[in-house]
């Protein structure tokens, strides 16, 4: 007997808008913990070794909109300080991750901001303090990084949970809307190309009807 094919994933042809988020930081500061965290119910890992990263797909509704998200977790490379282009290419929104426990991640956020910044200028960036659960007193203590660069700051633990959804939330609502008022100019490109393709595949189907309308009332 032949075994059912698996149900593919189809949500991602519904979808009204897709957007992309990047996770960075130093290694073992939570990043993947934090994602597992989030995605726990319903989430879907699908591991491209090839490019030593995690993706994961996570479906949302914002705004009665569903929305398809692709965070985007690195392994490995941390380790040289440096990502691969590729990792920053059209993402919308990044969230900037650091140990309360570690000074040195905290203090290599400069850093990451500064690569994030090189390859993408304007994206929303969203500054994460985990394992506040270590030391509840640490919330108390001012991470001046954030509030120069003018970043909103979140104490989180994704060992307990402590504002992991809140940040995720505001994560993919500040891509989204990124994404639509973007004035950076490549993003505009990638825009009108949608747009086109979109106009494109409505004009093909107007096409199609005629001509099978133009078929059915056709003497033989
Ligand atoms: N106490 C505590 N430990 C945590 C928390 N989040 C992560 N950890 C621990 O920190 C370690 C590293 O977590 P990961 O999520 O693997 O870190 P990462 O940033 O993905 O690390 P790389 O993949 O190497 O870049 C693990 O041993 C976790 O159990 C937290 O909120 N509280
Ligand atoms: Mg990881």
């Amino acid at each position: 007997m032949a075994t059912p094919l698996p149900e593919p994933d189809q949500d991602k042809y519904d979808a009204d808008e897709r957007v992309k988020i990047i996770c960075l930081g130093d290694s073992a500061v939570g990043k993947s913990k934090l994602m597992e965290r989030f995605l726990m119910d319903g989430y879907r890992p699908q591991q491209l070794s090839t490019y030593a990263l995690n993706l994961y797909q996570h479906s949302a509704t914002v705004g009665g909109r569903s929305v398809l998200v692709d965070f985007w977790d690195t392994a490995g490379q941390e380790r040289f300080q440096s990502m691969h282009p590729s990792y920053y290419h059209k993402a919308h929104a990044c969230i900037m991750v650091f140990d309360v426990q570690r000074k040195v991640t905290y203090k290599n956020l400069a850093n990451w901001y500064k690569e994030l910044r090189d390859y993408r200028p304007e994206i929303p960036c969203l500054v994460v303090a985990n394992k506040i659960d270590a030391d509840a007193k640490v919330t108390q203590k001012s991470f001046n990084f954030a509030k120069k660069q003018g970043l909103p700051l979140y104490f989180v633990s994704a060992a307990d949970g402590t504002n992991v959804v809140k940040v995720f939330k505001e994560a993919i609502h500040k891509a989204i809307s990124y994404k639509q008022n973007s004035r950076d100019f490549m993003d505009e490109v990638m825009r009108e190309l949608e747009n086109f393709e979109l106009e494109q595949t409505e004009q093909d189907s107007e096409k199609e009807d005629e001509e099978e309308e133009e078929e059915e009332g056709a003497v033989p």
